[in-house]
């Protein structure tokens, strides 16, 4: 009876990881474009679907090399699959420098578990262990670490906790096979491959773990999309939509001094030094406005080469002071195309609110007034 649950949970298994290996394969697709590389939680699924068959398919009547190499495979597919699952999510979290190290701990560990004869299961059980609990550990902690990081809007708790866990429950594993009782090791010999309470634990850790990612992904992907949406591509500043997400009662309550500026003759940048001149000059300004701004105040791209600033707080004194030293920033740092300085300028509007909402009309009014009194200056709308 026994035998054939667990045959059927085996099949499950199988049947579980490679449906999730084909669905991340799939997702991939969608991912590319975002940079997003989920193949190694499609490969990371497929090695663990080998290392689970490779167990299931020991043979007590095996040769002594047949049944080293099965072993030593089935360990190595099992560690490479946490490695992969690990690289993938190092991948969403953008921690870039890990990869080597996963891959210098799963092939240290494979040349290792090489050097055990065959039947030695309590050491080969030892690195197996130590080696994916590091893995598993290694990847919780840093997604901890990235959640405590400004990256609080991803779902990372799910990760924490299931990869946290099976590291746990490896790292009591490899200690009990190293130390532990003799009954530990016996159970490890014959029970594993075919026990149900071990089955049952992998297929319950397969999906609690692709679930996992999915969350991950899943809140990678809403958050790159709200990024999209209240971002300027070409500078990468904030634009229009999100100043009135960020103009919020308790900000408006506080008072707040507001700076419109459009560059002066712009259309001349693009007509004499080409389109690319003037997406560069537009990098540029937002380098420079950005430099003289404090880490509170908001820069957004208000029209093509037109910008508003927020400055959160400040009195109309204050606000007219900042636009006159980024304009004078402005003026006094060209943009280098192609070796040669291209002098850019802006004439600047400034206003101040409290409690109320901005006025628009009044900072257009002021721009005009200072374009027609002769541009690359301040006025008070
Ligand atoms: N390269 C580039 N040019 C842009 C972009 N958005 C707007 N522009 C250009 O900005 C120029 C704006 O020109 P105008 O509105 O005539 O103003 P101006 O030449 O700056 O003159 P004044 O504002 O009167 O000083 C146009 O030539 C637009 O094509 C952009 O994203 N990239």
């Amino acid at each position: 009876m026994d035998a054939a649950v667990s045959l059927t949970l085996a099949q499950v298994i199988a049947l579980v990881a490679a449906l999730a290996a084909g669905g991340w394969s799939w997702a991939s697709g969608m991912g590319r474009d975002d940079r997003l590389l989920l193949h190694p939680f499609a490969a990371g699924n497929l090695l663990v679907l080998a290392g689970v068959l490779l167990t299931l398919g020991r043979s007590p009547d095996a040769t002594a090399l047949e049944r080293t190499l099965h072993y030593w495979l089935a360990d190595v597919c099992a560690l490479s699959g946490m490695a992969s699952f690990a690289y993938g999510v190092f991948g969403v979290l953008g921690l870039n420098r890990w990869p080597r190290r996963l891959g210098a701990a799963v092939v240290g560990a494979a040349l290792l578990m090489a050097l055990l004869p065959g039947p030695e299961l309590r050491w080969r059980g030892f690195l197996f262990g130590v080696t994916a609990a590091g893995l598993c550990g290694s990847l919780a902690w840093r997604a901890r670490a990235a959640h405590r990081r400004r990256q609080e809007q991803l779902v990372v708790g799910p990760i924490i906790l299931v990869f946290g866990a099976i590291a746990l429950s490896m790292a009591v594993r490899a200690l009990l096979l190293a130390w532990g009782p003799e009954w530990a090791l016996k159970a490890e010999a014959t029970a594993v491959g075919t026990s149900l309470p071990m089955l049952w634990t992998v297929l319950v850790q397969l999906m609690v773990m692709n679930l996992a990612l999915v969350g991950l992904v899943l809140s990678r992907l809403v958050q790159r999309i709200h990024h999209l949406a209240r971002h300027d591509p070409l500078t990468g500043c904030l634009n229009r939509r999100a100043v009135d997400h960020h103009l919020t009662a308790e900000l408006q309550a506080g008072g707040y001094g507001v700076i419109l500026l459009d560059l002066d003759h712009f259309k001349q940048v693009n007509d004499r030094y080409g389109h690319n001149a003037g997406d560069a000059a537009l990098r540029h300004v937002v380098a420079v406005l950005q430099a003289g701004l404090r880490e509170e105040d908001l820069l957004a791209r208000w029209g093509g080469e037109e910008f508003l600033l927020i400055l959160p707080g400040a009195t109309v004194t204050e606000t007219l002071q900042a636009a006159e030293r980024l304009r004078a920033a402005l003026e006094a740092e060209p943009l280098l195309w192609q070796g040669a300085p291209l002098h850019l300028t802006a004439s600047f509007s400034v206003g101040s609110f409290r409690r109320e909402a901005m006025d628009v009309t009044a900072l257009d009014a002021g721009l005009y007034r200072a374009k027609a009194a002769g541009r690359n200056q301040v006025v008070r709308a």
